[in-house]
Order: C-alpha cells, then structure tokens, then sequence
C-alpha cells in the first residue's frame, strides 16, 4: 500500500517543514515544498543544505546524498504545484483557521486518492479531518523537533480515518527511518500533553521569581539531565507554537491547571517568539545567548 506514496508535499517550509522535506528527500521521495512566499522557500532550501551539508561533513550521509536528495525538492508557491502528490503534510502556523483555509484550497485542486495530514503540535485531527472532503484518508503525521535528528513520529487517526491511511503513513514513517508511538486524538496528543505543562511550568517559576532563566534551564539540565532547558527549548519550539499548545490544551481539556503562563504571553504580544525572531527567554543577536531575564 505505502508504495503508492513516491511524491509527497509540504506546506509551510518553516524548521518543521523543510525538516520533513530534508528527511523525505533523502529517503528517496520526491517533495514539492509550498509556502507562501518565494523567499521563504529559498530560505528553507538554504537550511536544508546547510543541515544536508553539516551530516556530510560529520560522515552521516555522503556528499552525493545530499546532492541526490537537494535534487528531489522543488518548491512552489500555488497549491496547483502539489496535484499530483500522493501525500501532502501540512506544517504551516499552529492556528486552525489558517490550516482550515490550507486544506479547503489544497482538496480543491488534489488528486481524490491522495492522502492529506497534518503536522498539528495539538489540533484536534478529527475536527481538521471534517473540514476537508476526505476524512477517511486524512491523518496526523505529528514530526519531532529538530525532525533530521529526532527518532519519533506521532501518527493520529481521526475518528474517520480508514486502515489504509494508517497503513501507508506508518510506512511512510518506517521509511523515513523513524519509530512511530500512536496516540489518540486528544489535545496536543502525547509528548506535547506531557512536554508543554512542563515547559509552562518552568516559565510560571520565571514569573514567579522562583528562579531567573539561567537558573531554571541549569536547574533541569544538570539536576534533571535534560539536553535542552525548558526555556531553551521554548524557544526552540518557538513561543508562538507553545501559546497555541497550551490554549489548546486549557480549552479543549477545561481544565486551569493548562492556564497560559501570563509571561508567556506577554512575550508573544511582544513578537519575541524565540530563535525564529532571534529572542525570546535568551537574546540570539549577539555571539552567545543572553538571558533575557
Ligand atoms: C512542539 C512539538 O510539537 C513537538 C516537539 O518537537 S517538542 C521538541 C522535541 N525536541 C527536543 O526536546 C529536543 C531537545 N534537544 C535535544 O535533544 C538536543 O539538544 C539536540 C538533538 C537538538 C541537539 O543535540 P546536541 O547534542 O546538543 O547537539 P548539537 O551540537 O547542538 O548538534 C548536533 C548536531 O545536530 C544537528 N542539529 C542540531 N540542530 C539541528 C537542527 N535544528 N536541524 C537539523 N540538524 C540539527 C547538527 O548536525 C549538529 O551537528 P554540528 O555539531 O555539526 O552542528
Ligand atoms: N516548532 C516545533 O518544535 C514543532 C512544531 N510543530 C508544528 O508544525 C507546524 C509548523 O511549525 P514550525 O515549523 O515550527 O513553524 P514556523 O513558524 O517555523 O513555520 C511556519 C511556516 O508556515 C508558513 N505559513 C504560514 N501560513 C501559511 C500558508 N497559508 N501556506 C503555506 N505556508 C504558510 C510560514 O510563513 P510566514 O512565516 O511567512 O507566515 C512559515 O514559513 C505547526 O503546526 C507546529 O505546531 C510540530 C512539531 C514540532
């Protein structure tokens, strides 16, 4: 069945999607990359190869893999360049009308058999599933961060979704080299529903003046023996990402111990959203990182 899928598509070639681009390619399939602007795509293009040509340099893959796999992405900025995938993954923003609004375009202009999934952190996958005019072959295919490096796949039925679709997306995923833990659809599924409280927590002990931000990324890292502090990876996330999980999380569970860290939000509003805008808990403009409080 999962042989069907030779082309796939990506939409949104921000650090998700030219990660599932990058790892696709040198899988051996073929990837239209979709954004919304011409110099977004060409900046994704330079990332992959420079994250292709950093694996060649550490001997992971040889230099004619990564030509091979530059090779097979080609970029587009319609949802026309994308008909003929048998896979499209949708990895723009983390806010449902925007996908919502993705996906009507894309089925308009879709080959009917193709399978459709989305690479949501937290967003109900049977709710997206409905707006589309396949729920049965629309699944989620939920990608790690940083996607060339990191070992799992989280795939998530919708409630329509068929046998088949699961089938050709575990195979997709076996063959991209990656373990798949399946979770139910429930809000942010299972890594996110355990990671983000984590990571909100770890911005209220900021707030609250439990610790600074070195201290609590130090604190988790040495004491904890995480590879990343929870600011750090905040801001790797991205804190616009990590607002959406969490007002997902406390809306779809009802529940206050999901509330949104008021300082999380605040850093939002203020457009420091992490590396992606070169601040957010450490200031990225200089040599090193500086603690932003
Ligand atoms: C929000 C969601 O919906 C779900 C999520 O993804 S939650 C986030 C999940 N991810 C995590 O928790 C990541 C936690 N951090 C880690 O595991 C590690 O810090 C890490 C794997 C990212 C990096 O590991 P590290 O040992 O510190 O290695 P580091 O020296 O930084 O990089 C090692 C290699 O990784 C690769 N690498 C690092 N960052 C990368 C990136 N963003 N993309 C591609 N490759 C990358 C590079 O090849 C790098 O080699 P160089 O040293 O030559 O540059
Ligand atoms: N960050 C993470 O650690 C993880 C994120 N995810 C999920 O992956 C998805 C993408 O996240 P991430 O890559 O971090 O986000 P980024 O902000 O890095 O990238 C999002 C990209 O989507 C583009 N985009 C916005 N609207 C559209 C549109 N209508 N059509 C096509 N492209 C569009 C953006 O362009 P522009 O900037 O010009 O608006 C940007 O290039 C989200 O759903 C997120 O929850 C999943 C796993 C991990």
């Amino acid at each position: 069945m999962a042989a069907m899928i030779k082309k796939i598509g990506v939409i949104g070639s921000g650090q998700m999607g030219n990660g599932i681009a990058h790892v696709a390619a040198l899988a051996g399939l073929d990837v239209v990359l979709n954004d919304v602007s011409s110099d977004r795509v060409k900046s994704a293009m330079a990332t992959i190869n420079g994250n292709l040509s950093r694996q060649v340099a550490k001997k992971i893959i040889t230099e004619d893999a990564r030509k091979q796999a530059l090779g097979r992405i080609v970029s587009t900025e319609t949802m026309e360049g994308l008909s003929d995938c048998d896979l499209v993954i949708e990895s723009a923003v983390e806010k449902e009308e925007i996908k919502r609004k993705i996906f009507h375009d894309l089925c308009a202009v879709l080959k009917p058999e193709a399978i459709v999934a989305s690479n949501t952190s937290s967003i109900s996958i049977t709710r997206l599933a409905a707006s589309t005019d396949r729920p049965e072959r629309f699944i989620g295919i939920h990608f790690m961060n940083p996607v060339p490096l990191m070992e799992l796949v989280e795939l998530i039925r919708g409630i329509a979704t068929d046998d088949a679709t699961f089938d050709a997306a575990k195979e997709f995923v076996t063959r991209l080299g990656k373990q798949v833990a399946v979770s139910e659809d429930f809000p942010a599924f299972i890594v996110n529903r355990i990671l983000l409280p984590m990571i909100n927590e770890a911005i209220y002990t900021l707030y609250e003046g439990v610790g600074n931000v070195e201290a609590i990324d130090a604190a988790m890292k040495l004491g904890a023996h995480h590879p990343m502090g929870p600011l750090e990876l905040a801001d790797f996330i991205g804190l616009d990402t990590c607002l959406s999980i969490m007002q997902v999380l406390h809306e779809g569970l009802a529940d206050s111990k999901y509330r949104p860290c008021p300082l999380l939000v605040k850093y939002v509003e203020a457009g420091w959203l992490g590396r992606k805008t070169q601040r957010g808990f450490y200031d990225y403009r200089g040599d090193k990182p500086v603690p932003t409080r």
